[in-house]
C-alpha cells in the first residue's frame, strides 16, 4: 500500500487569497494540493479552472496538484489541465464519451490520470482499464458542495475498490473525498485508503497544523 497523503480541498480556502492558503496548508503538512474544477454542467456548482491552477505553479507551488475534474465534456479541458501544470487529473466515467481515449488522453500529456466514483456509481468500468488509472477516487459525499456529511456506506465500497488494486498488483492511490475529518479518517484508512482530500475539516479550522497533526495521528493508528 502506499503512503499515506493529505490532500486539503481548496474549495474551502479563501480565493480571495489562494497563494497565501495554499503556502499555508503545505507549511502545515498537507502533501497534495486537491483542486476541485467544477461547470455548473456536470454539478452544480462553478469553482476555478486551468487558469487558477497555472496561476498556482506560477506564484510557486511546487507541490503535487490533484485536479478533480467535475465538468462535461472531459476531453477538451484535459490539455488545458496539462500546460497548466496538474499532476493528477480525474474525471468522472460517466462524464466521458470515450473512457479510455480520456485516460490515454492524460497519460500521454505527462500527467497521472484517474477515474472518480460518485456514490452510486459502480465500479465495473475498473475492469477494463486498470492498467491506465494511477487513482481511483471514491467520493464519500454528492459532488458539488464542501462541507457535507460522509456517506457511511463508502466504507464497504472503498474495501472493494481496495481488493480490486490489490488483486491488480499495481500502485494505484485510492483516494477518499467528502467529510473527512479527524473523527472518522482513521475508521476510512482501515477500509483502504490512502490518500485522504478534506477541505472543511482543514479550511475552516482556526489552526491547519493542529488538524493535520491530528489526521496523521489517526492515521499512525490505523497503520501501525
Ligand atoms: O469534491 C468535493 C465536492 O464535490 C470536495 O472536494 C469535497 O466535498 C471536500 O470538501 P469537504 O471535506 O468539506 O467535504
Amino acid at each position: 500500500m502506499q503512503p499515506f497523503v493529505i490532500a486539503p480541498s481548496i474549495l474551502s480556502a479563501d480565493f480571495a487569497r489562494l497563494g497565501e492558503e495554499v503556502d499555508n496548508v503545505l507549511a502545515a503538512g498537507a502533501d497534495f494540493v486537491h483542486f476541485d474544477v467544477m461547470d455548473n454542467h456536470y454539478v452544480p456548482n462553478l469553482t476555478i479552472g486551468p487558469m487558477v491552477c497555472a496561476a498556482l505553479r506560477k506564484y510557486g507551488v511546487t507541490a503535487p496538484i490533484d485536479a478533480h475534474l467535475m465538468v462535461s465534456p472531459v476531453d477538451r479541458i484535459v490539455g488545458d489541465f496539462i500546460e497548466a501544470g496538474a499532476t493528477y487529473i480525474t474525471f468522472h466515467p460517466e462524464a466521458s464519451l470515450h473512457v479510455d481515449r480520456s485516460l490515454q488522453l492524460i497519460r500521454e500529456g505527462g500527467c497521472k490520470s484517474g477515474l472518480v466514483f460518485n456514490p452510486a456509481t459502480p465500479l465495473d468500468v475498473l475492469e477494463y482499464v486498470m492498467d491506465k488509472v494511477d487513482m481511483i477516487l471514491l467520493m464519500s459525499v454528492n459532488p458539488g458542495f464542501g462541507g457535507q456529511k460522509f456517506i457511511p456506506g463508502t466504507l464497504d465500497k472503498l474495501r472493494k475498490a481496495r481488493a480490486l488494486i490489490d488483486a491488480s498488483g499495481r500502485d494505484i492511490r485510492l483516494e477518499i473525498d467528502g467529510g473527512v475529518n479527524v473523527n472518522n479518517i482513521r475508521e476510512i484508512a482501515a477500509a483502504g485508503a490512502d490518500t485522504f482530500v478534506a477541505g472543511s475539516a482543514i479550511f475552516n479550522a482556526p489552526d491547519y497544523k493542529e488538524v493535520i497533526e491530528k489526521m496523521r495521528a489517526e492515521l499512525a493508528l490505523a497503520r501501525p
